[in-house]
Order: C-alpha cells, then structure tokens, then sequence
C-alpha cells in the first residue's frame, strides 16, 4: 500500500513539472534546477526514508558536483533521475543523472491501487441507482446483493482515504523537513559575496512560511489533483456509455470551467509571487528593526520604523483583497455553470424520457455522473489553483535552489602535513563584486615570516580587513596570488586551514549559547573544561565569566554582555583553537586599558610557546603594537610604509604623524 502511494506521489511530481513548463514562454527551457527542485520536491524520493535507507547529512556537498549543472532531464525521467539530490551531498556524488523512465518493476502492481480506489468509487452512483430501482420493482435478491456490495465499496473506499491520508500526511512532514534542510545547505555554503547583496528576512521568510506552504501543496493538493481526475475520467466514461450526446454537452461545461480557470490560474500565480515577495519585505524589514532595537529606542524612531514596515503590510493587503475579488468572481462564475449544468442534465435527459428514449434509472444515473463530474472538475481545478499560487510562490525556493555550493567547497585542496604560517602576497588587487568600480587594495607585495608578530595600522577604510577577508579567503583577489608556506591559498583545503586559523573580528558576536559552548564554537566538542578555563584565563575572561551565576554555562547571546566582555569570549575562542595564524581585527577596541595590556602580553607570549604561530593584528592605538616584529601601513588600499615601530618613527611618515597625534591625546 504505501509503495503504491508513493508511486502516486511520484506520478505526481510530472504534473507539477508540467505545471512549471506551462507558465515558462515557448522559446524557455525548464532549467535543470528547476526540474531537479520539482524532484526534490516529490515524495516519491522519500521512499528509502521510509522504507529504511539512511538519510545521508546534506552537508558538506561532495567535491563530485565539480561546480558542473546535470543535463536537462526528461520529465517523465525527473521523478527518479533527479531525486538523489533530495538526500544530499553524500548520494550526489553517485548522481546517476539521466536515468529509466520507467518506475521499476513495482510499477505494474502498484499502478493498480489508485485505479482500484477511482473504480470502486466510481462504480458507486451506478450501483446505488440500479440498487433503488431494485428496490422500486420488488426485486428483493438484487436489491440486497447490490445493497451489500455498496457497504463493501464504501468500507474500501474509506479505508484507502483514511491510509492514504496519513502516509501523505507522513510524507508531508518528512518533505519540509528536507526541503527546508536543503534550502538551508544551499545558502549555508554560498559565497560570502552572495551575502553582501542577500537580506536576512527574505532568507528566514522562504525557510519558515514558503516552505511550508509549498510542502502542504504538494502533500495535499497533488494528492486531490490525481485522484479527482481519476475519478473525472471514469465519470466520462460512465456517461458516454449511457449516452454520448448527453456525455458530450456535460464535457463542454468542463472545457468551458477549465479555461475560465486558465486565466483566473493565470492571475493566482503572479498575485502569488507579489504576496511572497513582500512578505518577505516585510519580513526583512522586521528583522532589521528589532536586532537594532536599541538604536531605534535611542533614536525614537519607532514610528518610522513601523511606517518602514507597515507599508509593505498595506502592499500585501493591497494584493490580498484583489486576490480575494478576483476569487470571488471565480466562484460566481463556477457555481453559475456548475448548478446549469445539473439543470441542463435533467432537461436534456428529462425530454429523452418523455420521448421514452431513456429509462429513469438512466436518468438518475446520469444526474448522479454528472454531478460527479462537475465535482471533480471542481476539485481539480480548486487544486490546481492553489498548486499554482504555491509554483508561483515558490520561484525563489527554486531559484535559490538552483544555486551551487561555493567553488572552495568544490574543489578538494590540499592538506599540508603542517602548517607553519609562512604568508606572502604577491601582486595582489581587489575590488568587492557589489563595487567592481572601486578598487580597495592595488598591488599588493609583502611577505610575513612564520612566528612573526605583525601589526597592520591605518586610517579607517584603508582597506585592513579586507586585506585580512582575503588571507581568511572570504573573498577571491581580482588578481595576484597570496601564497600560504609556499602554497596558493586557493589549492589550499579551505576547511583545514581555516581550522588552523584563530579569528577574532571587528564586532565580537556571540552566539545564544552558554558561555562554555560560545568559547568551544568550532572545536571538537569533547574539549575539556579545563582547556575551556585556560583559554578563557589567557583572555582574561575567566575571573568575570566565574563572577557569573552560572559561571560557565550562563546562556548569552549578543546582548546580554559588555563589548570588552565579547571580545574577551572572542579571543578565548580563538586561543583555545591553538592556531598556526591568529588574526585579530582590532580585537581589543572595546577593552579597558589594563585589560588590553594584559590579553597584549598573552597574545605577545602565545608566539613563545612551543608552536610556530604567526600573529596578525590591526590596531589604531598604536600603543598596542609598538613591540610587533613588523608593523605595516596601510593607506587607500596600498602599503606605504613597512618596518618597526623605530623604523617607521625614524622615517617621519604617516605612521610616525599617527604616533604623534596619539601621543598628543595622551598628554
Ligand atoms: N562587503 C563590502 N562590500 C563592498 N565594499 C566594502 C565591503 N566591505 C568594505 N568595503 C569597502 O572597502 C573599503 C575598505 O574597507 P575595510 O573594512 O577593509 O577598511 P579598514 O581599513 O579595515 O577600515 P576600519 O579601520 O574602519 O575598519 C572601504 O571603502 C569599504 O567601504
């Protein structure tokens, strides 16, 4: 039974494709994407789900995908060819790409069920017609042999709904789950400039409301689709063995319905899509206000901002009230042929009954199909409207989709048996892809010696971190090539090195997480306690994280701490991780004076200890660097003075003005 559901979900997944084409112009191909997320949509790949496979973990993407799109599958071939991909990384690997369209040897017996469901439901308008004019001429034996196999029919009928409404049901909830953690795996491993241009709430909106509205479509409506037109088809049939004249007047009435609803469908989707987009809008802009809440409150731009955000709710009711007329003149329209076409049957029939031309029994049997018909017409095209607002709706589901991993996930790197923390950079430029007019480093050329304390200083905008964004390869350069112990960073396994590099950023964020868990973040999670509290006491964290009720295991988040209190979380976290490279972006701006003296001394020794470990640290007070092995400065994305901090005093130059102008402020 429940294979045979799952190949009518499967069956299923066709007419959405189908669907999807329909609205693309003559001149479009269905996109593979598109194709693969129909796929991954159908619940006929969750059948080693249930049936017991494994659910492979959507992440990391196997390196097997190569960055390469699949040929464009066959429609009828999509259900299979492309599910894999609705498992994960690990099957895509073993992608099989184009594959037999044929569903497999199960498909000829599990094709029978919903056959059998439609035939045993159809069959019934005839028998309970036949059973009361038994009744009518006294025929006792035939009224109850027909009255019997009535009960029969509708103990099977109700016993395949009730089965098949809980396996879709099922299927129902295990699909969202993987669509939201497919959704979520796509844009985890996106590349961090997709996120420069990307909002937050548009994210959270297409993974909360979207999915789920489309999961319900597609567990629900497909489901009604295929059975009502099962059931539509053997109405058909049933009328045009009674009569075919009459047959075909009912079917005229269906064609006229199912064009009106080509262009009612039409308008769904394109509303479908606005509702979509700005609810997202508004979601994004909701999102936006209450992380900056105190902002706002500081400001008292509260009112402004429920403007900001209310003007998208009026947009989306705006939509929702002309989606609502334009659903109301459907049902005008609907009801007014539905109730014609009933009475259209009774005097059509009626005068062939006068004319002695059909029996009453024909009669009833044919007012009994009729409305059968219209019924289903009705169900399928009250499906096929909301599966179309949610095709509509879910355009950017797919879209997003349809995008690959990041490349440096792709590519498998190279894992050095060591890393000692050798960098250079050589000839390196770069501009940020959302500003391809505006270069931020020009040529840079400089190496850094393994176990070296270097100190990059700067005036704001000079283009420090992005220097580091591009050691961390959070970007690409636009040219050049940055070398790591003589390796280019690029052939470098992206997950290895960056386990070996400690960052601290500009804003300290931290996690609503314990304490303990927000220092652990990115170490294997059976580190000790003890190495916890030695990280924690390097960074000077340790006296106020004890000083807390619950010491280690206070929940946190970005709120409930001080700024140098983050930042101390911060650089424990870094430290514990016993990095090769520490990078520190101005990791020590939020602390007190004796604070920063303190965790400068640690970071100072931390290169002593037994371990080679090159330090990179951008500071603007220049107090703080003054003992680097080599201070770089940076102005408008070039390097123009390098040396110690003598040197650079020496040589009179920016550095040596910065000094003083520091100096100055202290006395
Ligand atoms: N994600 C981004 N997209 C586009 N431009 C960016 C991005 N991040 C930074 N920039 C621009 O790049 C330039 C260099 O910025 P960067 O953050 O590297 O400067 P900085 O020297 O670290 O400044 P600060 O000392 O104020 O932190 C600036 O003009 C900045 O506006």
């Amino acid at each position: 039974m429940l294979r045979a559901e799952l190949w009518l979900y499967s069956s299923e997944s066709s007419i959405a494709t189908l669907l999807i084409m329909s609205k693309m112009g003559p001149d479009q191909q269905p996109t593979t994407g598109t194709c693969c997320a129909i796929a991954r949509l159908t619940p006929a790949c969750l059948l080693p789900t249930i049936l017991g496979s494994p659910p492979a973990l959507p992440f990391p993407p196997s390196p097997s995908l190569s960055g390469q799109r699949q040929p464009a599958a066959t429609i009828p071939g999509l259900t299979r060819s492309l599910s894999p991909s609705l498992f994960g990384a690990k099957n895509r690997s073993a992608w099989p790409g184009r594959t037999e369209v044929c569903p497999g040897p199960t498909f000829n017996a599990v094709a029978v069920y919903p056959a059998f469901l439609s035939l045993s439901e159809i069959t019934m308008p005839s028998i309970l017609a036949t059973s009361i004019f038994s009744a009518q001429s006294g025929e006792t034996v035939a009224f109850s042999r027909n009255a019997l196999f009535l009960l029969l029919l509708c103990l099977t009928s109700g016993i395949c709904s009730g089965v098949r409404s809980g396996c879709f049901e099922i299927l129902n909830v295990t699909l969202v789950k993987r669509l939201r953690e497919n959704l979520y795996t796509t844009i985890l491993f996106q590349d961090i400039s997709y996120f420069d241009k990307e909002r937050v709430g548009a994210f959270t909106s297409r993974l909360a409301a979207d999915c789920q509205r489309l999961s319900r479509v597609i567990g629900n409506d497909l489901q009604l689709i295929s059975r009502n037109t099962c059931q539509g088809t053997g109405a058909i049939i049933n009328l045009m063995a009674l009569s075919w004249p009459l047959a075909l007047s009912a079917l005229v009435m269906c064609c006229i319905l199912s064009a009106i609803f080509l262009v009612y469908g039409r308008y769904q989707r394109q509303a479908a899509k606005l509702i979509q987009d700005f609810t997202a809008y508004a979601n994004d802009v909701a999102q936006e206000t209450l992380s900056s809440i105190r902002i706002v409150r500081a400001y008292g731009t509260e009112e402004k901002e429920f403007g900001r955000y209310n003007q998208w709710l009026e947009s989306l009711a705006f939509i929702n009230v002309r989606e609502s007329v334009a659903s109301g003149f459907w049902n005008l329209i609907f009801n007014t042929l539905y109730r014609s076409t009933q009475i259209l049957a009774v005097l059509l029939v009626g005068m062939s009954v006068l004319r002695r031309h059909v029996t009453v029994e024909q009669l009833t049997k044919y007012v009994l199909y009729c409305e059968w018909l219209i019924y289903a017409t009705w169900r399928v095209t009250n499906s096929l409207t909301s599966l179309l607002q949610s095709i509509g709706a879910s355009e950017q589901i797919f879209q997003l989709m349809n995008l690959l991993p990041s490349d440096q996930f792709l590519a498998k790197g190279v894992k050095l048996q060591r890393l000692v923390g050798h960098i250079q950079f050589a000839n390196i430029s770069f501009h940020y892809p959302s500003r391809s007019m505006m270069p931020v480093l020009e040529h840079l050329n400089f190496s850094i010696e393994a176990n070296q304390v270097i100190a990059i200083v700067g005036l704001s905008g000079s283009g420090k971190s992005t220097l580091l964004n591009l050691l961390l390869r959070l970007y690409e350069p636009s040219s050049g090539q940055i070398y790591i112990d003589g390796f280019p960073l690029k052939d470098l396994d992206i997950r290895w090195l960056r386990q070996h590099i400690g960052y601290v950023a500009q804003e300290s964020h931290l996690f609503h997480m314990d304490i303990k868990s927000n220092i652990q973040y990115g170490c294997p999670t059976n580190t000790k306690q003890e190495d916890i509290e030695w990280a924690a006491k390097k960074a000077y964290a340790h006296d106020f994280i004890s000083s807390l009720p619950n010491g280690y295991e206070t929940l946190v988040d970005d709120n409930a701490l001080s700024g140098g209190q983050k930042q101390r979380i911060a650089i424990a976290r870094a430290i514990l991780r016993d990095p090769a490279i520490m990078i520190l972006d101005e990791a020590t701006s939020a602390l007190d004076s004796e604070s920063e003296h303190y965790i400068k001394e640690v970071l100072y020794a931390l290169k002593d200890e037994s371990k080679t470990r090159t330090i990179i640290i951008i500071a603007h007070k220049l107090s703080t660097i003054k003992a680097a092995d080599k201070i770089f400065v940076m102005d408008d994305g070039r390097i123009i003075e390098m040396g110690d901090h003598e040197e650079l005093l020496l040589k009179d130059g920016l550095y040596a003005k910065l000094n003083k102008i520091q100096a100055d402020i202290l006395t």
